[in-house]
C-alpha cells in the first residue's frame, strides 16, 4: 500500500513536471505498450510484507498503475534460455524491467529478436547484464537507478569487513554447535583500529563506506580514476592513491567498489592478488567478474588471502565446480553474500541520480544525462516518459 501511494504521488508530481523528456513523451500519441518485468520469486516471504515489491508477486507495485493506463504488464522469474517466459515475450516487448538481484541478461541475440524494444530499465544499480554496445547500435535506452541503495550497500560492506576481521563466522559456528574454543577464534581475530583499508573505486558507495569507517580510526586509502575534491577528501580523511598496484600492498583490507566494465573485468587476476599483503581481507561488493574466480579461490586456500567476501548469484555458486570445492576448503574464512532481495527504488528515499546511457541517432558513443531526484521518482519518471 505504501509503495502504491508513493507511486501515485510520484506520478502526480511527474505529471506536473515541465521536464522536456517527460513533456515530449506526454504529447506523443498514447500507445499500448508491452512491459516485461523479470524478478525473483518471493514465495512465502512475499506474504510477510506488503511492501516487499521487488519480487514476482509484488511486481514492483506498479501493476495497477500500468494496467490502468492500458498497458500489458507481464511479470516472470523465468529468464534463462530460448524457451523461457522472457524469450516468449521478447518479439513484441517494448520495455524490459529487471534488477541486478535476478538479472535478465539482454544479449545482442535477444536485442535482435526484440523488434519493438525501446527501454531496458534496471530497478537498481549496474547495467552490466545488458550488452550495451548492441543496445546502443539498436538505439535503445538503458537506464538504471544510480544511487538508489547505496546506504544499504555501504552498511553491508562495513558489516562484512567486521565479520571477516573479527573472525566472527567460526565463533558463530562454535556457538551453534555448542563448542567453546577461544583459541580457535582468537588466533586470527583483529581490531579494525589502526588497520589500512583501501577502496578500489570511491564513487557513491565507496565514499559512504569511507565515511562510515572514519570513526574506527583506520588508515583510509582510495584508488579511483577520479580524485575527490580536497574538502571532501579532508572531511572523509582518506588519502588518494594514483596507482592501484601501489595501494594494494599497503592494505590490510581491500574493498572493491567499481563497476564491471571492459576495463575492470578480471582486474583482480592472479598477478594482482599476489601484489596484495599476505593475510589481506578482500570484500568484493562489485560484480564477481572483476575477480578471477580461480585465482581468489587459490589465494584463499594458500592463506595469501585470509578472508574473502563476494556478492554472488546462485548461478556462479552452482556452476563453478572448482569454486565449490574451494568453498568447502576455506568455508571458515569466506563469507558469501547472496544478492539480497532489496528493491533499489523502495529502499531509498534519499536524493540520488539517474544515469541513462543512450545513443544519439548519428553517433555510436554513449551520452549520459543526470537527473537529481529520489529513487522511486526517477524510476517512475523514466518509465512514465516511455509509456504516457
Ligand atoms: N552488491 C550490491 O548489492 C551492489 C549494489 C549496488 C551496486 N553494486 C556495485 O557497485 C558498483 C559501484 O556502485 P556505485 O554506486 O558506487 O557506483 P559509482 O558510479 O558511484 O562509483 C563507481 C566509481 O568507480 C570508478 N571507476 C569506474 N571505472 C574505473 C576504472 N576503470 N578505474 C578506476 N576507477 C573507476 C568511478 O570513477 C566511480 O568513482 C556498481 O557498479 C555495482 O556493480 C553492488
Amino acid at each position: 500500500m505504501a509503495m502504491k501511494s508513493a507511486a501515485s504521488s510520484a506520478i502526480r508530481s511527474l505529471l506536473s513536471s515541465s521536464s522536456s523528456t517527460f513533456s515530449r513523451n506526454l504529447h506523443a500519441p498514447a500507445e499500448r505498450k508491452k512491459i516485461v518485468g523479470v524478478f525473483y520469486k518471493g514465495g512465502e516471504y512475499a506474504k510477510l510484507n506488503p511492501n516487499f515489491v521487488g519480487c514476482v508477486e509484488g511486481a514492483l507495485g506498479i501493476r495497477e498503475w500500468l494496467e490502468s493506463l492500458g498497458h500489458q504488464y507481464i511479470v516472470t522469474d523465468d529468464k534463462e534460455g530460448s524457451n523461457s517466459e522472457l524469450d516468449k515475450h521478447l518479439h513484441d516487448a517494448h520495455i524490459i524491467i529487471s534488477t541486478p538481484f535476478h538479472p535478465a541478461y539482454v544479449t545482442a541475440e535477444r536485442i535482435k529478436k526484440a523488434k519493438n524494444l525501446e527501454l531496458l530499465l534496471t530497478a537498481g544499480i549496474g547495467s552490466d547484464h545488458v550488452d550495451l554496445k548492441a543496445a546502443a547500435a539498436a538505439g535503445l535506452t538503458v537506464a538504471e537507478v544510480t544511487g538508489s541503495n547505496v546506504v544499504s550497500v555501504a552498511e553491508d560492506e562495513l558489516l562484512r569487513i567486521l565479520v571477516l576481521v573479527r573472525n566472527f563466522l567460526p565463533g558463530y559456528h562454535q556457538a551453534v554447535n555448542g563448542e567453546w574454543n577461544v583459541a580457535g577464534i582468537a588466533h586470527r581475530a583483529y581490531d579494525l583500529e589502526g588497520k589500512t583499508i583501501g577502496t578500489v573505486g570511491a564513487g557513491r558507495i565507496g565514499k559512504l563506506l569511507l565515511q562510515r569507517l572514519k570513526p574506527f580510526n583506520c588508515n583510509l586509502l582510495y584508488y579511483d580514476r577520479l580524485r575527490m575534491n580536497p574538502e571532501l577528501e579532508k572531511e572523509i580523511g582518506a588519502k588518494f592513491e594514483e596507482e592501484l598496484d601501489a595501494m594494494l600492498p599497503k592494505c590490510d583490507v581491500i574493498v572493491i567498489n567499481m563497476p564491471l566494465t571492459e576495463q575492470t573485468r578480471g582486474l583482480f587476476d592472479k598477478n594482482r592478488i599476489a601484489k596484495c599483503k599476505k593475510g589481506v581481507v578482500i570484500v568484493n561488493n562489485a560484480r564477481g567478474a572483476i575477480m578471477d574466480t580461480q585465482a581468489i579461490a587459490d589465494a584463499c586456500t594458500s592463506g595469501h588471502v585470509a578472508g574473502n567476501s563476494k556478492t554472488s548469484s546462485q548461478k556462479i555458486l552452482s556452476t563453478t565446480k572448482t569454486y565449490e570445492t574451494a568453498i568447502m576448503i576455506f568455508v571458515m574464512n569466506n563469507l558469501y553474500r547472496l544478492w539480497r532481495g532489496c528493491l533499489a527504488c523502495a529502499t531509498s528515499s534519499k536524493g540520488s541520480s539517474m544515469a541513462i546511457h543512450a545513443k544519439s541517432c548519428n553517433d555510436s558513443s554513449y551520452f549520459w544525462h543526470y537527473h537529481r531526484c529520489t529513487g522511486i521518482i526517477e524510476f517512475l519518471y523514466y518509465l512514465g516518459s516511455f509509456i504516457m
